[in-house]
């Protein structure tokens, strides 16, 4: 084997002939610092493996290492010699003065790099891979971390041999690791662990690497490992879009879905990889490279410099966040260092994720078969049709690239937690849903990026909700508050004047894409909603949303006639509302002051209860002391005015005892209707329906109905999709009692136009 002329230098063992500088990096089970080799006052790395962190004996390591020092090619960080100092394993090695492909992009990158910088820093990893794999060396760690640049600009594979049979010595069973890091460059066939897996694994981590230098990120590289897992597992093999990465070759795409096939088999070796035309084009050692370097900073500055950054990010944060974050952080820098690990151990966590797992980026297979075709495959749309699940009640969590958004998988579990639950039970809302509610809204109020994922603007507990202490409501609608005053602000500007009906129900302007998407995961709904949508042609159920084809007539449809007691509550108990409200309703500020009205109501009406609760123990305790007189006198002669105020106690309680029970019916029906009218106002206020467009159906319905046992008392939500043509056909009169008699009827209309018009639920409500 060939070596350079200071690789070939002969190096101390001695801990005394280096003399420790600054830190350059850190991984998983060691500290890199620059150091000088006394003797020839050389610079070098020493990399300071911690033996108590490893899951491996010494004399297998120190094997490795030396298998390593062995190793030589010029794209290799090989080690000049390793030797043990206390409880660790030091290595020493040439130092890469410009450091690795990951500081590089935290430090000036964060997007990611050109592609002819990539094209020449991928070549040039190749190369080194294919060395590696013909010498029957599996690398099992290229990341952009351990892609390491020379001041030269020429690019060397690190850690190679140490990391990877520290944890892994052909004995997996013998030692398995507790799973950390995030498993973001790991090939589905590792993560499996039954299958076994050869150097095709490395393949795959090239391709993720060429996807994490295209972004500044690896795909899912903020997502929980768990996750990450599930969706390496469960969803098509993430890559370059044809339509969000323009700036990049076909070649280079084409590249990368080469790597990323999930069958090993058919994943091209190394050498094959390296004839491919994307790195035909590119140049050694890269001009583009070194323009990249100029003007860097030294290497330990830069790291300090990384890492104030980081430490400032978290510190501007909340807490929760905020260790979210540092995880996450910590664990893209890491990334798994062993393809060994617990897999029961892994099981067991991913059997706690919900099974939702609507993938963000990670597009269904056909998409990856559709973008290496070349065609357009939007990451955001999905296969069913709808456009994947991103968001629901009052939640847009939309993803831009992979995991480059905050807590999005977290918005997803909670969305998809929501989703399963049953939404609305017989009594109001379901302890579930007020669960998903208050999940969604907290998990929006730790996302520190509102634009992305935001939070229901209001919650309304439902009577074993007001059970709970006062502070704690207090703080759970101040937050609600929040959120729906900055949608509230943020959509004001759109809003026009108010429907003269029942203006409660005034919905913003909110327009986002895909918003009412791909609810394919949402079970439930009840035996009320698929009975109650079958009164249309039903061509699609998804859980509560029920798709249907055929013309729904607003105004004849019984359905929508049946119930006039919401309508009549809204204006009849607008005495109980807050003077705000109606002004708020006039003058355009709806959405905020309805939620603070039905907050306002609800508190009203809880009151109520309790007034009643306790007329009747009153009545219970009078009833009880009637008694006792009564045998008292049945002792004695009764007397005609006790007999007569008896007789009277009797017809009046008894009467009075109805009334009051009546009465505690109706505050909880005006509850369940005001829970369930809050909650879908909160989904219509970030939603603008869309849908794809649909040839053939001239009208789309879809219906989010309630599970509520009472037909009557069910919500829909509607859109049509050419019902708004025909709506803005009709007179005003007749418009105005087609909304007036949805209302009343607990119907929230969104007809929509998804082609032309641009007309979204406000505009619809507004145009009467
Ligand atoms: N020879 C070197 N010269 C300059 N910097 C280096 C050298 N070796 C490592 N580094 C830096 O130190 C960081 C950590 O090195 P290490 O090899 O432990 O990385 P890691 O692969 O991220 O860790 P692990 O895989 O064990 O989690 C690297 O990402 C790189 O930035």
């Amino acid at each position: 084997m060939k070596r350079s002329a200071s690789e070939r230098k002969t190096f101390s063992t001695s801990r005394e002939e280096y003399e420790l500088l600054e830190e350059i990096g850190q991984g998983a089970s060691a500290t890199v610092y620059r150091a000088i080799y006394r003797p020839t006052n050389e610079v070098v790395a020493v990399k300071c493996l911690d033996l108590e962190r490893c899951n491996s004996n010494l004399e297998n390591i120190q094997k490795e290492a030396q298998i390593m020092s062995l190793m030589n090619h010029p794209n290799l960080v090989t080690s000049y010699c390793s030797f043990v100092v206390d409880r660790c394993l030091w290595v020493i090695m040439p130092f890469m003065a410009e450091g690795s492909c990951l500081h590089l992009m935290k430090y000036g990158y964060p997007d990611g790099l050109k592609e002819s910088t990539i094209g020449y820093i991928l070549k040039e990893t190749l190369k080194a891979l294919d060395y590696l794999h013909r010498h029957g060396h599996i690398h099992r760690d290229v990341k952009a971390g351990n892609i390491l640049i020379d001041s030269d600009g020429m690019v060397k594979l690190a850690d190679f041999g140490v990391s990877a049979c520290m944890f892994d010595n052909g004995d997996r069973r013998r030692a398995r690791n507790t799973f950390i890091g995030t498993p973001c460059w790991m090939a589905p066939e590792v993560m499996q662990q039954d299958s076994g897996y050869d150097f095709k694994a490395d393949i795959w981590s090239f391709g993720i690497t060429a996807l994490e230098l295209a972004h500044g990120h690896a795909p899912f590289s903020k997502f929980p490992p768990m996750k990450v897992l599930l969706m390496t597992l469960q969803n098509a093999p993430p890559g370059l879009d044809y339509d969000r990465d323009k700036k990049f070759s076909k070649s280079f795409k084409e590249m990368i879905g080469m790597c990323l096939v999930k069958d090993q088999k058919k994943r091209p070796t190394a050498e094959k990889l390296l004839k491919h035309s994307f790195f035909k084009k590119t140049k050694s050692p890269g001009p583009s490279v070194k323009k990249v370097l100029l003007d860097l900073p030294p290497l330990g500055d830069r790291v300090k410099i990384i890492q104030l950054k980081d430490a400032a990010q978290l510190a501007s944060k909340e807490l929760p966040s905020a260790e979210q974050e540092a995880m996450s952080q910590s664990e893209y820098k890491r990334s798994v260092s062993g393809w060994n690990f617990d897999v029961e151990d892994l099981k067991l966590q991913a059997s706690l994720i919900p099974d939702d797992d609507d993938d963000i980026t990670g597009a269904k297979d056909e998409d990856q078969t559709k973008r290496l075709a070349g065609e357009d495959v939007d990451a955001s749309s999905s296969s069913s049709g709808f456009g994947r699940t991103t968001s629901f009640v009052g939640v847009d969590c939309r993803e831009g690239t992979s995991g480059s958004e905050t807590s999005t998988a977290e918005c997803l579990n909670q969305i998809s937690d929501f989703g399963d639950k049953e939404y609305v039970d017989g009594n109001g809302c379901s302890e579930a849903a007020l669960q998903g509610l208050e999940k969604i809204t907290q998990v929006c109020l730790k996302s520190q990026n509102n634009r992305n994922c935001r939070a229901p603007n209001g919650l309304l507990m439902p009577d074993r909700e007001v059970t709970r202490s006062l502070s704690e409501k207090d703080v759970i609608s101040k937050r609600c508050e929040n959120n729906h005053q900055e949608i509230t602000d943020k959509s004001r500007h759109t809003m026009r004047k108010v429907p003269s009906f029942n203006s409660q129900l005034m919905l913003p302007n909110q327009a986002s894409a895909n918003n009412l998407s791909a609810p394919s995961r949402f079970s439930g709904g009840s035996g009320d909603a698929v009975e109650d949508s079958s009164k249309v042609d039903l061509v699609q159920k998804k859980g509560r949303f029920s798709v249907t084809s055929e013309n729904v007539d607003f105004v004849n449809d019984p359905s929508m006639k049946r119930s006039s007691s919401f309508g009549a509550f809204l204006l009849d108990s607008k005495q109980g509302l807050p003077v705000q409200s109606s002004k708020a309703a006039q003058n355009g500020s709806a959405p905020a002051s309805l939620a603070s009205s039905l907050q306002c109501l609800l508190k009203q009406t809880s009151a109520l209860q309790d007034l009643i609760a306790s007329s009747l123990n009153n009545l219970e305790r009078g009833k009880a002391a009637d008694g006792q007189t009564c045998s008292a006198l049945q002792k004695g002669k009764p007397t005609p005015e006790s007999q007569s105020s008896e007789n009277v106690g009797d017809t009046s309680d008894g009467g009075r005892r109805q009334l009051l029970l009546s009465k505690i019916s109706e505050f909880q029906s005006r509850m369940n209707d005001l829970t369930v009218v809050l909650t879908t106002e909160n989904l219509m206020q970030m939603k603008k329906l869309r849908r794809p467009n649909d040839h053939g159906s001239p009208l789309f319905i879809l219906s989010i109905l309630s599970s509520r046992s009472e037909p009557s008392r069910r919500l829909a939500c509607s859109a049509s999709f050419s019902g708004m043509c025909v709506f803005n056909l009709l007179s005003s009169t007749r418009r105005n009692r087609i909304l007036t008699s949805a209302v009343n009827a607990q119907f929230v209309n969104c007809l929509y136009e998804e082609q032309g018009s641009n007309l979204t639920l406000m505009d619809w409500f507004v145009d009467i």
